[in-house]
């Protein structure tokens, strides 16, 4: 039996005025278990391509499942799926570091006891524990950004959106958060990560999506895009430069 994407983007095309999309014909998916990279430019359109997957955005054509939902079909069950990592953090300033862990385990139906262990694991990883009971408008921006991640992996959903994680933490905090999206991989959990670093992700992820001008245009593992690209060996900064010169 074919085994279920955890998400699937069939044909999208969508933006912010109908007379003006923004994405044109968006195709793939991310399987269980997977870690998929969407890369493009500034402005190619990696987070409008994430706000239709989160249902803040109509798709004006093609479709979005999550575990083979729509969101039309069934909005708790494809919202309880998924968290989200935005690339600028988010926070309620008067909320304490811990409140907001237990707010979004809350939110999410996380079992008391599965909270208390998860969260205090995140904390450590993340050197945040003397930070737990501080407002969050008096952390620096990474410890923000921080509380944005730990607070998407206390809900342990299957699929996370993340977008660009990486800008303001500290090479430690990089290296947590990578350690722990494996982690998270290895139990199963689907991941697509967006972000400009491409030395740091290459290694990492499973697969890519290379978006231009709001198309796909690569798609597949480092050595598929590399054979895209007509540069078979070549490393991720130096394909996708190949890929996106063109058309710059
Ligand atoms: N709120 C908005 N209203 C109208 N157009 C927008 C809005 N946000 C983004 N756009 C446009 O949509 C296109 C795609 O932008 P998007 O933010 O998806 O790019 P991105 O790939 O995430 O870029 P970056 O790497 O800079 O974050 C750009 O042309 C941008 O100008």
């Amino acid at each position: 039996m074919e085994q279920t994407s955890v998400l699937q983007v069939e044909d999208l095309s969508g933006g912010y005025s109908l007379g003006k999309p923004v994405l044109h014909n968006i195709q793939f998916d991310v399987q269980p278990g997977e870690m998929v990279g969407l890369i493009g430019l500034n402005g190619a359109g990696k987070s409008t391509t994430m706000k239709h997957i989160l249902g803040l955005m109509t798709p004006h054509k093609g479709e979005i499942l999550v575990q083979g939902r729509t969101r039309d079909e069934e909005a708790q069950a494809y919202q309880s799926s998924l968290a989200f990592v935005p690339e600028s953090p988010l926070l309620y300033e008067e909320l304490t570091v811990r409140e907001h862990l237990e707010f979004t385990a809350r939110a999410y139906g996380v079992k008391p006891e599965d909270y208390a262990q998860r969260s205090e694991r995140l904390l450590k990883l993340f050197h945040m524990t003397e930070k737990a009971d501080s407002l969050s408008m008096h952390l620096s921006k990474g410890m923000k950004q921080k509380v944005m991640i730990m607070s998407a992996f206390v809900a342990r959903p299957p699929l996370y959106i993340i977008d660009e994680p990486f800008l303001g933490l500290d090479p430690l905090g990089i290296r947590s958060l990578l350690d722990f999206m494996l982690e998270m991989k290895s139990e199963g959990a689907s991941i697509l990560l967006s972000s400009h670093i491409l030395s740091t992700i290459e290694n990492y992820c499973d697969r890519f999506v290379v978006l231009h001008r709001g198309a796909v245009i690569a798609q597949g593992t480092l050595a598929e895009v590399a054979e895209q690209a007509k540069l078979p060996g070549a490393a991720l900064e130096d394909i996708f430069y190949e890929l996106v010169k063109g058309g710059v």
